[in-house]
């Protein structure tokens, strides 16, 4: 019999093609009552990669993750987790997964060893020796390993963060989905927890969300873009600063007066736009935009020539993410980061109990979800 025609073959292909895509989301809706947030999503993500979930604030990211964990449920779409439907499947597809949602899950009376040893037995761990270890495993990835005797409550902030990322990691899932997880950190901290991402990166593949672009540039392999509940855009943080970029700037020293290279940049059909940055000691800075995506490098150099004014500095600077995701979104990232700031103070004010009006919905909803549009609506 011809193995490559078999029902086994097919099955193998299928385990093969579905195992690649550790996780794949389609056609994801999420209304609550008359408001969608989340509309029409799908994406895949390959095993291995750490991808970013970007939005500002209310895009839906948070959505989508506590629809990908199983926490709630679509509207309409598909989960799948390691080939494994959420809703269908969800006991094998939620053992592929480590949730850090964006308010860590921590009972803060107990201490980490404790609490840990309460995720074990959540997560099915149950005998002692397994337990131990891999309760030593996480806490020495997560580097809190000498603070296994303290109570949560007496723990930075920082290492509070740790403490939910070994949670998540409680298992060994394959696949970790990290809610905004430096959010509220200070910037050692956020240092600290970006790294430990990343070399959490080489074993796990990770889904993480956040609205800080450099945070996504820094971390993330590819970038998925989120706006109003729709996905606008995905791609490697590099590709999409090419791709969304008609433009590019040049940024030049140039030998000569200002007039003088006013006149070659004012005639120049290669550029767009340019502004005099300084001038001093008979040397001009200039930044142009150019009128093509094209490198006119060379074009520039033989015009400058040709006026004997020599260039001695040029480079050329291609879109950021910042201004790529001001195309897609509309909103100036200091706009966002400021925002989104506010809104962890707040948080904060509340005490670490203190959820949001809308986290306190979502946590109390238990599936019954209320929205807060119905909520307005009565
Ligand atoms: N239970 C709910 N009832 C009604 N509306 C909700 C509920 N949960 C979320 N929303 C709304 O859905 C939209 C998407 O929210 P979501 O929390 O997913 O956004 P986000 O991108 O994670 O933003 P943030 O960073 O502010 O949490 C927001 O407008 C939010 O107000």
């Amino acid at each position: 019999m011809n193995f490559l025609k078999t029902e086994r073959f097919r099955e193998c292909i299928k385990i093969r093609q579905e195992a690649y895509f550790m996780i794949e989301v389609k056609n994801l809706v999420k209304d609550y009552g008359k408001y969608h947030a989340v509309k029409d999503i799908s994406f895949s993500v390959p095993d291995g990669q750490i991808v970013g979930l970007l939005g500002p604030n209310g895009a839906g990211k948070s959505t989508t993750m506590n629809i990908m964990t199983g926490y709630i449920s679509a509207t309409s779409g598909e989960v799948k987790v390691g080939g494994y439907d959420i809703l269908e499947q969800p006991i094998q597809a939620k053992k592929l997964i480590g949730y850090l949602p964006e308010i860590p899950p921590l009972y803060e009376d107990m201490t980490v060893a404790e609490y840990l040893n309460f995720i074990c037995d959540l997560k099915g761990i149950r005998k002692k020796t397994e337990k131990e270890s891999s309760i030593d495993e996480v806490t020495e990835a997560v580097k809190i390993s000498d603070m296994k005797g303290r109570l949560i409550k007496n723990l930075s902030k920082g290492y509070k963060q740790r403490v939910g990322l070994a949670q998540a990691l409680i298992g060994n899932p394959p696949l970790l989905i990290l809610d905004e997880p430096t959010v509220g950190l200070d910037p050692n901290q956020i240092i600290e927890i970006r790294a430990l991402i990343k070399s959490l990166g080489q074993k796990h593949t990770i889904i993480l969300s956040s609205h800080i672009l450099s945070e996504v540039n820094a971390i993330c392999d590819y970038v998925l873009i989120i706006d109003k509940g729709t996905l606008v855009a995905e791609d490697t943080p590099e590709h999409l600063s090419e791709d969304f970029s008609d433009t590019d700037n040049i940024n030049m020293s140039v030998k000569g007066s200002s007039e003088q290279i006013e006149e070659v940049l004012k005639v120049s059909e290669y550029i767009r736009d340019y502004k005099i940055i300084d001038e001093k000691d008979g040397i001009v800075d200039v930044q142009a935009k150019t009128a093509t995506k094209e490198d006119i490098r060379d074009n520039l150099f033989f015009e400058f020539a040709e006026e004997k004014l020599p260039i001695i500095k040029m480079e050329r600077e291609s879109l950021s993410l910042e201004d790529v995701f001001l195309k897609l979104t509309g909103q100036d990232v200091e706009e966002v980061e400021s925002e989104a700031k506010k809104a962890s103070e707040q948080i904060e004010k509340q005490g670490h109990h203190g959820f949001s009006f809308k986290r306190k919905k979502k946590a109390d909803s238990k599936g019954t979800e209320q929205t807060e549009k119905e909520e307005e609506d009565k």
